[in-house]
């Protein structure tokens, strides 16, 4: 089999281990499933590309202990019967969508060509096919690989299978030594200087390949296998923000469904980091400030939260509110001095480590120049696989975001003004926070007493179950205030009408 054959004769022994140990798990995945059982999740990526090759050969040397052949097995004999799968959508490059075709056509795919979203797309097929594991082309580093092992289950609110990644222990260097060396066909985008390729809206050559072509003056890439920073894979892909509070009512990671409202509100929860404000020695202002900036987008805050300035405290907040809500905002506890751990309890909740970030690391560097004393890769190490730096021009450095948790590094109200109106600027170009409808309200105040409204106030919440119906004092003895809050105009102004109803007329004045 020649993939086995190129590899055994190599003298590279770091890739042999890499080979040896993903032929062990695609051969234990074959001795676990029956061949209708397991599927190839391929898409032309370079990273399925070294994976249709391992299950070739590992297919193979599975085909060579059950039949207790000695190894002659004829290659032309061997058909690849591993049901392929491929997501095409419009918006992949058409150098991606034909050599997937091409491959399937030269090794024999049987190619299972899907045009849903990855999830409705598997649901489908999984009713309709025996299959309970799929292989993935996912690596350490990708963001998708966080928490995952090399068979790990599908995650909940997904169809059920297990998902095989044989190479989830690649590194970038792995895989170009692994293509070149079989000397397989690879996508043309990796010799054009694409080095993870996504969609052909997020996706250009990586910066870090470009050479000038001062007499033509165009910019021409060196090819992929020439990056020597495999870190630096997915520089080519644009920030891509994901909104999701879109994918309302379930949050980014598919976990939970957000329960704030019922009937759909997007929800935040602001996270305070400090000892300071626990003991009482300075005042939080950042907080309401937050809430009045998310109301005013039409977000609902289920929360506000003061942790102290611990790792353990941190993460286990931000784990909890991360998959109740669709956004989490922190703040405090930024920095490079010991109480600075915010970013390890962010790391912490989502199970994964700090690593360096040598975008981030540039901009600090920028920043601090030389004036730093200390090891400032230390504030350059972010949590690994799930960071996306959220770039302005009016930040001197970019905000970081881990899935749905946004670390802002305001330390007082102006700074946390400036900062919010470039995320909100930043929205208008990537969805980075969906700008909902904004909330009507009605303010109206009363004289009457708690004990004269507190029922027919109940029963007005049952009757507008949609509205938030709330009210509060200035004093214990003044006025009462009570709040009608919706998205729904008319509904606001029934909701204020069926209260005066339940009273004399004149019992309530409206507020501005
Ligand atoms: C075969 C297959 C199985 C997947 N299973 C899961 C899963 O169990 N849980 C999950 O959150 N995402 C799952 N995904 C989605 C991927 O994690 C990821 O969101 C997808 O590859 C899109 O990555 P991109 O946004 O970088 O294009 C699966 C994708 C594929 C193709
Ligand atoms: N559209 C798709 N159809 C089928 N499988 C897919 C699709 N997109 C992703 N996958 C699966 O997810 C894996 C990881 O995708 P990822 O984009 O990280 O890798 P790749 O496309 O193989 O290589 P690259 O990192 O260069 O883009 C793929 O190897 C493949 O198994
Ligand atoms: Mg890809």
């Amino acid at each position: 089999m020649e993939i086995d054959k190129a590899i055994r004769e190599s003298d590279d022994r770091r890739l042999k281990t890499k080979y040896d140990n993903a032929i062990y798990v695609i051969r234990r995945a074959l001795a676990l499933y029956s061949i209708e059982e397991v599927a190839f999740s391929f898409n032309g990526g370079k990273d399925s590309t070294v994976l249709l090759h391992l299950l070739r050969a590992g297919y193979f040397l599975h085909q060579v202990e059950q039949t207790h052949s000695n190894g002659d097995l004829n290659d032309r004999e061997f058909i690849f019967p591993i049901r392929t799968i491929y997501f095409e959508s419009s918006s992949a490059f058409p150098e991606i969508n034909s050599f997937t075709y091409e491959t399937a056509s030269t090794y024999g795919l049987q190619l299972d060509i899907i045009r849903l979203d990855f999830k409705s797309g598997l649901e489908a097929l999984l009713k309709a096919k025996p299959i309970r594991a799929i292989f993935l082309g996912v690596r350490i580093g990708d963001p998708t690989a966080v928490g995952q092992e090399q068979f790990s289950p599908s995650s909940p609110g997904w169809p059920s299978f297990m998902r095989v990644n044989p190479i989830l222990d690649w590194s970038y260097r792995d895989v170009w030594a692994f293509l070149l060396t079989c000397k397989v066909p690879y996508c043309s985008l990796y010799d054009q200087g694409y080095t993870s390729i996504g969609s052909i809206h997020d996706t250009v050559p990586n910066a870090l390949l470009c050479i000038n072509d001062s007499d033509n003056n165009k910019e021409k890439f060196k090819p992929a296998y020439l990056l020597t920073d495999g870190r630096l894979e997915r520089a080519g892909r644009r920030k891509k923000y994901t909104p999701v509070s879109r994918r309302c009512p379930t949050v980014s990671n598919g976990l939970r469904n957000v329960d704030a409202h019922e009937n759909g509100m997007l929800t935040a929860s602001v996270i305070a980091v400090g000892d300071e404000i626990l003991f009482g020695s300075i005042e939080d202002q950042l907080g309401s400030s937050l809430c009045r900036k998310l109301s005013f987008i039409g977000w609902t805050v289920s929360q506000i939260a003061m942790v102290r300035n611990d790792i353990d405290s941190v993460a286990e907040e931000v784990e909890r509110r991360k998959s109740a809500n669709n956004l989490v905002f922190i703040y405090g506890g930024v920095g490079p001095l010991l109480s600075d751990v915010t970013v390890a309890g962010v790391a912490k909740a989502f199970g994964v480590r700090l690593a360096p970030d040598e975008e981030f690391e540039e901009y600090l560097r920028h920043l601090i120049g030389d004036k730093c004393t200390g090891d400032r890769n230390e504030m350059a190490q972010l949590p690994e696989g799930i960071s996306e730096l959220l770039h302005h021009e009016k930040l001197p450095v970019p905000l970081i975001k881990c899935q749905n948790v946004i670390i802002l590094t305001a330390t007082n109200v102006t700074e946390l003004d400036r900062q919010w109106d470039c995320l909100i600027e930043l929205t208008r170009s990537s969805d980075l926070i969906t700008l909902a409808e904004p909330f009507v309200s009605k303010k109206l105040r009363t004289t009457l007493s708690d004990v004269e409204t507190a029922q027919p106030l109940s029963k007005l919440c049952l009757e507008f179950p949609d509205l938030y119906i709330g009210c509060y004092r200035e004093s214990r003895y003044g006025p009462l205030v009570i709040t009608v809050k919706g998205k729904d105009q008319a509904r606001v102004e029934a909701a204020a009408e069926a209260l005066r109803d339940k009273f004399n007329p004149g019992a309530f004045y409206e507020m501005k």
